[in-house]
């Protein structure tokens, strides 16, 4: 005798049409992040930045690993720190603040998140990434997400940067999504396309910003992989993500990326390559990533792309001025 609900639900017995067909809200179950950020708490959040700092931010920047200094350069800061925003989860890793900033880069309002949630702190995808409805509804348009990820592109070097045009969402192979649950039409689409989700003219202003800065044989363009980590990858994986056309990978920023696209805000990405990934089997310690070399490659190369970032925004505020 089977005990489970399909068997005693009386609205409709399993392996019938009716049962599989049916589309009774009783049979939907919600995740309970959709549950805990409905529209109107994610409204109340934001009331709570614009409110707090007296200003609608045009910009949104997530702060990568060891990148939080692009928040320090932001002028007239009004500091938020994430245990003091209602509703708001707690950043738990190490070169992750749990701060958001909010201010003036190169003229434009900006808000940053210096400390980005990442699945492997035990949030569920819809949580990660809902500080970007959050921006969304503070006024945000435009999108920076920077990362920290391994190279496993050859010609990538320790402390290049590359512009993400493209992503393999990894999570999203296995089922899982921030956009799942019912859909909110006040934030998006239910079916959201994601061709085109890298903005081609933020990608070329790059590129011409590397060139006024001489960094030109730093900077790529190439398609970032988010892994569910926090164990960094097998040589075996590495190498199926190669084959797949992948270029760097990390744990983070695909699913922020969705859920900007979602609401229509432009998105600009990057990785700053802060290790090679072994792609052959050998018995090199080198080949081990950690995280204490993530952070002092960060820090490094802080300034390069405090430069890009700032320059970019420039560009973006002049445009639209
Ligand atoms: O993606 P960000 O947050 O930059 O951090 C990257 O660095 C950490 C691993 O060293 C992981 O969290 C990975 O995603
Ligand atoms: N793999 C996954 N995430 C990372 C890496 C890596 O090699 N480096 C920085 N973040």
């Amino acid at each position: 005798m089977c005990n489970t609900d399909c068997c005693s639900n009386p609205k409709g017995k399993a392996g019938t049409k009716t049962a599989i067909n049916s589309t009774n809200s009783s049979d939907i179950i919600p995740t309970p992040e959709s549950l805990l950020y409905p529209y109107e708490v994610i409204e109340e959040i934001a009331d709570f930045i614009t409110k707090g700092s007296g200003m609608r931010p045009k910009i949104g920047i997530i702060c990568g690993s060891g990148l939080g200094s692009l928040a320090d350069i932001i002028q007239d800061p009004k500091i938020f720190e994430y245990e003091k925003i209602p509703n708001f989860p707690v950043s738990t890793v190490e070169g992750h603040a749990g701060r958001l900033v909010v201010g003036t880069l190169e003229g434009a309002t900006v808000m940053a998140m210096q400390g980005r949630f990442h699945f492997y702190e035990g949030y569920p995808l819809a949580k990660c990434s809902m500080p970007v409805r959050v921006m969304k509804l503070c006024g945000v348009e435009y999108l920076f997400a920077t990362n920290a990820a391994g190279g496993i592109n050859p010609r990538f070097a320790v402390g290049d940067i590359m512009l993400m045009h493209d992503h393999v969402n990894m999570l999203g192979f296995a089922g899982n999504s921030p956009l799942q649950g019912p859909n909110d039409p006040r934030f998006g689409p239910r079916f959201p396309a994601l061709v085109n989700s890298y903005n081609k003219d933020l990608i070329n202003k790059a590129i011409e910003i590397g060139k006024a800065m001489g960094i030109e044989s730093n900077i790529h363009v190439g398609v970032y992989s988010c892994l569910g980590g926090p164990n960094y990858e097998t040589i075996a994986e590495l190498k199926a993500l190669r084959m797949m056309g992948v270029d760097a990978v990390g744990m983070s920023t695909v699913h922020e990326v969705i859920t900007a696209r979602h609401c229509d805000m432009k998105v600009f990405a990057f990785s700053l390559i802060t290790n090679k990934c072994a792609t052959e089997y050998s018995d090199k310690k080198d080949d081990e990533a950690n995280h204490d070399e993530v952070m002092a490659v960060a820090k490094n190369r802080q300034k390069a792309c405090c430069e890009l970032v700032s320059r970019l925004i420039r560009e973006i505020h002049m445009a639209s001025a």
